[in-house]
């Protein structure tokens, strides 16, 4: 069997992956708080945990593999975002604009993840599903002494948990002096950070032993993961930016309310999508949406292609350039294999390249080396989600081809009489030079956009 090597973030280094059981791996991913629509830079661990789901499903067999990502559909963004149409003479409840937020913001994200070519995982729960589950977590945290209730709200005791800040490698004391902790009236010691808090009227509520409220967003992740995955499983990821605190919060909460597992064993994190040098994100406006780049006319597999050049664990940027190259190598790679079947399996060495750390950069210079066998070519750039059937349609771009066929049997006819076919000649080579499939026969004439067909380039009907 291939063997599998990862960059574990727990032990901040490569290591042989193994799973706890080959038959069943398991694996989870945080996902999105469904409030709006995803920049691109939330669609860099979509892109990396595919490829790696993909890997899985090579190795160990594509029944053997469960991988989870949630939806975070109880957040104080969601909720102020809903208060914003309210505000702005939305109709409904606020309960009720927030539903259909959060389930019209996941139509947008499957549409969009989707266009990028990503799997659905095997499970995406929403975390309002699953509030019995993160109840009884707290409840079990409270009863060993990891958590205490506090004017409606309960609080992780982070002092109670030894190994607190081993994954990201910083200390209890390091994390006070640094990080921007709130002090609270209902806080021991202002590093405990809120598993519940109380809801008023207007806002999502449950009830539960410390009245009505809703959870915390830590939480969220240790109940559903806990709930398809079990107390321990193979691999966790995320976002280097969710490393701490909320990575660092799950395992305490975890590891503490089922002593018995040991919870994530591997920890893969992706570096940041960035603008110059900063993280794209939400709260410092530098962003757009994987939206946006599609109604560009940015097909999303080209898209794709962009984020496999760069190793995830190493920051990277978007640029315009970088599209267009892209875009050109997929535009010569499908012409190679269109109407070619795949290879019944993939190149060793793309599995070899993967199985060192998702080494996607090393993995597409191996299928520019084999270029030559358009089958294999196919076969192998799938481990990546690329030149997939279902993936292909901006290739050939529709078009109207119909007066420039007009035009090109008006010439024909003209040709014929005069007994000079220079003028069909140089139209039908302007045609093929803008990608266009020209079919002359006693019948007529027929175009059909072909392979790097251009629509810019078409020639003018004079
Ligand atoms: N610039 C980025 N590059 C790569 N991954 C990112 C980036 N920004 C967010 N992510 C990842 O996107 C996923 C979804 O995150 P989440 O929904 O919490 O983001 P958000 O709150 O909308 O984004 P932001 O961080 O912009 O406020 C997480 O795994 C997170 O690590
Ligand atoms: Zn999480």
């Amino acid at each position: 069997m291939t063997e599998l090597r990862l960059h574990n973030s727990k032990t901040r280094r490569k290591e042989v992956f193994a799973p706890i059981d080959p038959d069943d791996v398991r694996m989870y991913l945080c996902g999105p708080t469904v409030y709006d629509r995803a920049h691109l830079g939330n669609a860099r661990p979509v892109v990396v945990f595919d490829v790696l789901y993909r890997l899985l499903r090579h190795v160990y067999g594509e029944d053997s593999v469960t991988y989870v990502r949630n939806f975070t559909d109880v957040d104080d963004k969601i909720n102020a975002t809903a208060k914003a149409r309210k505000d702005a003479g939305a109709e409904g409840t606020l309960e009720q604009l927030i539903h259909e937020r959060t389930v019209e913001t996941i139509g947008w994200y499957h549409a969009d993840m989707d266009a990028l070519g990503a799997l659905r995982p095997d499970a995406e729960p929403r975390a309002t599903a699953y509030i019995g589950a993160m109840i009884a977590m707290i409840e079990r945290l409270i009863l060993s002494g990891h958590a205490y209730a506090k004017d409606g709200h309960v609080l992780f005791r982070v002092r109670s948990y030894q190994d607190y800040g081993a994954l990201s490698g910083r200390s209890v004391d390091d994390m006070i002096a640094g990080a921007r902790v709130e002090v609270a009236p209902f806080k021991e010691d202002p590093l405990d950070f809120v598993l519940w808090k109380p809801s008023d009227e207007e806002l999502p509520g449950w009830n539960s032993p410390w009245g009505r409220g809703r959870p915390g967003w830590h939480i969220e992740c240790s109940a559903m993961s806990y709930e398809l995955l079990g107390d321990t499983f193979d691999i966790h990821g995320g976002g280097i930016d969710l490393q701490f605190p909320h990575h660092e919060n799950e395992i305490a909460q975890s590891c503490c309310a089922h002593p018995e597992g040991s919870f994530a064993r591997y920890w893969l994190h992706n570096e940041m999508l960035q603008v110059e040098g900063k993280k794209m994100s939400k709260s410092l406006g530098n962003f757009f949406t994987v939206r946006d780049l599609l109604d560009r006319g940015i097909p999303g597999e080209v898209i794709r292609f962009v984020f496999l050049q760069t190793h995830y664990t190493k920051p990277m940027d978007w640029t315009a350039e970088k599209a267009a190259q892209a875009e050109a190598v997929l535009r010569k790679w499908r012409g190679l294999v269109a109407g070619i079947e795949p290879a019944p399996s993939p190149a060793p060495s793309v599995i070899a390249a993967l199985s060192d750390d998702l080494n996607t950069a090393g993995a597409l210079a191996e299928l520019h080396a084999m270029t030559g066998d358009p089958a294999l070519l196919k076969a192998s750039a799938r481990m990546l989600g690329l030149l997939e059937d279902h993936m292909g349609d901006w290739v050939a771009p529709k078009a109207d081809l119909t007066a420039h066929a007009d035009h090109l049997a008006a010439l024909r006819a003209t040709a014929m009489q005069a007994k000079d076919f220079a003028p069909v000649d140089a139209f039908k080579a302007a045609l093929l030079d803008a990608g266009v499939e020209v079919r002359m026969s006693k019948e007529g004439v027929e175009l059909l956009p072909g392979v790097g067909f251009d629509p810019a380039r078409l020639p003018p009907l004079n």
